[in-house]
């Protein structure tokens, strides 16, 4: 796919500059992600700053975990972890209610915390140790590099955001600080010629967290509702980029201002296809509410203030219907 590919509505944004020491060159890059958080929610940045070997060695891993056996998978069960990590078999979420289950598999790495850490001790929510496959050399490793540089990553974009909002570039800091942090490798078989109705490999939902820095292979199929043209438009792979997307937490913060967009995966290309989102969700016990800078004159917070545990506990009740992470 080239650039030309690329839906107008959904900007390529070159975020190299957030790097560097000129704040008025963050500045216009944060107005850039400003107008594109108006708009849709979501956009592709390049400029990232992210190794492709690194990319590279994540997808090569993913599809090595997930050609193992399932057996050897099951091991890793995240049902018996208690705070959702480990692999998902296929069909085990539904992100769209009333719909068949995700034709996708998965599987969650979060921050590794030992059984002897006190926020695990003290059975904080969705804190815990990591399911590692045994068998794997390098996974672990390569995917814990591309963790801590996607963090980095995700931490400049939400300075860039906090820029765009008027606040100091800073604010976002303390949400930031004890994070939790998602990395899911996904594989999603070829939709089947018969699909039961409504079947997909990922069913139409919004994200949960803050933002979603999101990486997909060459074979497409993700797609972002557009409001406008009152369908669903291609947001398909373009190699270098990110499609990154705004999500729950950001939408409630800024009263809606900023959208949280639907989207979806439709696999119709005959061929197995991967992605890596990296969710960054925030510490579990701050309190999103709405930012002053986004409350127009005369007008009332759109919702409650909640913490981000109390949010991301019910997201998950809600799409797996176990209410237990
Ligand atoms: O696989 C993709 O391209 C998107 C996955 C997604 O939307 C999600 O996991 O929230
Ligand atoms: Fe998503």
């Amino acid at each position: 796919m080239t650039a030309q590919n690329i839906p107008e509505s959904l900007p390529v944004i070159d975020v190299s500059a957030l790097f560097g020491d000129d704040l008025d060159a963050r500045q216009a890059i944060a107005t850039q992600l400003r107008d594109a958080c108006e708009n849709r929610g979501f956009f592709y940045i390049r400029g990232h700053g992210i190794e492709p070997a690194l990319i590279d060695e994540v997808f090569g891993q993913s599809v090595r975990f997930f050609s193992q056996q399932t057996d050897d998978k099951m091991l890793l069960d995240k049902a018996k972890s208690n705070c959702h990590r480990g692999y998902e078999p296929m069909r085990n979420q539904t992100l769209q209610a009333g719909s068949p289950p995700d034709l996708k598999e998965g599987y969650y790495i979060g921050v590794d915390l030992p059984a002897d850490d006190p926020r695990v001790i003290a059975g904080k929510f969705n804190h815990g140790p990591n399911q590692w496959p045994a068998d794997l050399p390098g996974f672990q490793e390569t995917m814990n590099r591309y963790i801590a540089q996607a963090t980095r990553l995700g931490t400049t974009l939400m300075r860039a955001l906090a820029l765009s909002l008027d606040l100091p570039e800073r604010h976002f800091d303390s949400f930031l600080e004890g994070a939790m942090l998602t990395l899911r490798p996904l594989h999603y078989p070829p939709q089947p010629p018969n699909p039961q109705p409504g079947e997909k490999g990922c069913g139409e939902h919004t994200d949960f967290g803050s933002l979603t820095i999101l990486l997909q292979d060459h074979v497409g199929g993700l797609q972002v509702w557009d409001a406008e043209s009152n369908g669903w438009i291609d947001a398909p792979p373009v190699p270098g980029t990110f499609v990154v997307n705004i999500g729950d937490l950001i939408q409630r913060w800024t009263n809606g201002r900023y959208h949280s967009t639907m989207h979806r995966v439709v696999n119709i290309s005959g061929r197995e296809r991967y992605s890596v989102p990296f969710f960054l969700t925030g510490a579990p016990d701050y309190e999103v509410s709405c930012l002053p800078t986004c409350l127009g004159e005369g007008e009332a917070p759109r919702w409650p203030s909640i913490t981000v545990a109390e949010h991301l506990s019910e997201c998950y009740r809600r799409t797996y219907g176990d209410g237990k992470a």
